[in-house]
């Protein structure tokens, strides 16, 4: 891939694809997901393991956050919530790079996480970090398959008086729900839009499927578009 900038999408999404692709974050071939379909891509947030990846990830959830004060709807929040594991160090490389980005507005933005397991001695509970209650929350993870985890994640902060205010997640993979009669060919909405609807809430994303075609066009493989193309058609959600 050229080093920044493509026609379908902006800059910074750009190096993020490229900065995953080139880290080997985002592979091209055949993989089984959680839904057992087998996709022709793959997204591992649990390879941004290297200083310069979680810095080119950071950045881009920052950017996209920041996006959004000139829309309609712009994202107001005090806290980025990382729900455990891979979400921790996402949401905090997120707030200082927010932090880093907007000084002025994001210069003391808090972050926090939760435990896996309550801790029952010390400070005890199962919530690291800032305080939630009262607190308007962004959730910060890395993809969202069958939204099993953000729901888990939004009924955590609520019971701890937070608000949640949206998610953000890398990558919306932009496919269907599996049928519940195993029916692949039937229209079905996303997860994403799922929760979108039962929450009221924004799901955004740094990159869709739509984006990884289109800033692979005259730079990735022929073959590999062609195959992202062919498994779009086929799992594309109806909503
Ligand atoms: O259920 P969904 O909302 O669609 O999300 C799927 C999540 O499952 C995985 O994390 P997991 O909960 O396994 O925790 P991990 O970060 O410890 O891998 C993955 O990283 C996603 O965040
Ligand atoms: O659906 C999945 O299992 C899945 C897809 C993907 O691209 N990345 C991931 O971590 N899980």
């Amino acid at each position: 891939m050229g080093s920044s900038s493509s026609p379908e999408i902006p800059p910074y999404k750009a190096d993020f694809l490229k900065a995953a692709i080139d880290g080997g974050v985002l592979k091209f071939g055949s993989f089984e997901l959680k839904s057992k379909r087998i996709s022709p891509y793959f997204f591992n947030a649990g390879d941004f393991y290297r200083a310069d990846l979680l810095r080119a990830i950071s950045t881009a959830y920052a950017k996209t956050i920041l996006e959004t004060e000139s829309s309609s709807a712009p994202l107001e929040f005090d806290i980025l919530f990382g729900p455990a594991y891979k979400g921790i160090v996402l949401a905090s490389g997120t707030a200082d790079k927010l932090a880093e980005l907007a000084p002025q507005k994001y210069g003391k933005i808090c972050y926090s996480f939760d435990r896996k397991e309550a801790k029952d001695h010390g400070e005890g509970g199962n919530i690291v970090g800032a305080p939630l209650k009262g607190k308007r929350i962004l959730i910060v993870d890395d993809v969202v398959t069958a939204g099993t985890a953000k729901r888990e994640a939004i009924d955590k902060i609520r019971k701890e008086g937070g608000i949640v205010v949206g998610i953000l997640v890398a990558l919306d993979r932009m496919e269907k729900l599996p049928s519940p009669d195993g029916d692949d060919t039937k229209p079905m909405p996303s997860a994403i839009g799922e929760i979108r609807k039962e929450y009221g809430i924004p799901v955004l994303s740094i990159l869709t499927l739509d984006d990884i075609i289109g800033g692979l066009k005259g730079r990735g493989s022929e073959e590999d578009i062609k195959r992202l193309e062919e498994y779009r058609a086929k799992y594309k959600a109806s909503d």
